[in-house]
């Protein structure tokens, strides 16, 4: 049996503006082929622009034109590859471990002629101190009080975290207060997207590093 796709929700042309073609290209393809790579589970064909797509491009506003972004375990594309379509004038990595998965995103991009991203293979220990990117992204990888020292030494000073996050993010911060302090994470704020546009909200964990002074 084939699992139904879900229609593309009217908020998506707003959110993803004049690259919504693009993004409905990455769309087909892994609404067709995600689950049978292990991309995505089996109940996720029916939401994945809701619970996908639309929930990782509404961070796209909040990313500063000409950054460097790392986005870290891309998995099957986000937030980092659907951050890539919808702004043309961020440069992104994507770091990602498992090889198959490696394989799609750099099909992907080829496919979809996105100038702009490039894979890392490997976990992000293996790159701390490779690089000192303007931004950090990532949903879903694991809990603050380890996302923190997984990707704070690859942020320059002042740069920025921006960790797609579910209800229970307040709890995580308080769990995370050691690692907050350990790494000079300051400034740290929820923000709450996609309100009017997306059933579902999107909760950001918001913060910078602040290394000196
Ligand atoms: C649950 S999946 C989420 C994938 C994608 N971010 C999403 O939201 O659909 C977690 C991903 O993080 C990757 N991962 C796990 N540990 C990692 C690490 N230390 N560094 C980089 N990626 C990691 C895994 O290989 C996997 O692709």
């Amino acid at each position: 049996m084939t699992t139904s796709i879900e229609l593309e929700p009217t908020a998506a042309a707003e959110i993803a503006g004049d690259r919504i073609g693009v993004l409905r290209a990455f769309a087909d393809d892994l609404g067709r082929r995600g689950e049978e790579l292990g991309l995505i589970g089996p109940l996720e064909p029916p939401r994945l622009w809701t619970r996908h797509l639309l929930n990782s491009a509404v961070l796209a506003p909040l990313l500063v034109s000409g950054a460097r972004v790392a986005d870290i375990g891309t998995g099957g594309g986000m937030p980092g590859l659907v951050l890539a379509i919808v702004r043309p004038d961020v440069r992104f990595l994507l770091i990602e471990p498992m090889e198959r998965r490696c394989a799609w995103l750099t099909e992907q991009i080829e496919r979809l002629g996105l100038e702009n991203a490039e894979v890392r293979r490997g976990r992000a220990e293996e790159f701390h101190d490779a690089f000192e990117v303007d931004q950090i992204t990532a949903r879903a990888v694991t809990a603050l009080r380890k996302l923190i020292p997984l990707t704070a030494p690859l942020l320059r000073d002042g740069g920025e975290m921006l960790f797609l996050k579910g209800a229970s993010v307040q709890e995580e911060i308080e769990a995370a207060a050691k690692a907050l302090r350990k790494h000079r994470v300051t400034d740290v704020a929820v923000e709450e997207l996609g309100i009017g546009q997306l059933d579902e909200t999107t909760r950001v964990f918001r913060a910078k590093i602040v290394r000196h002074g």
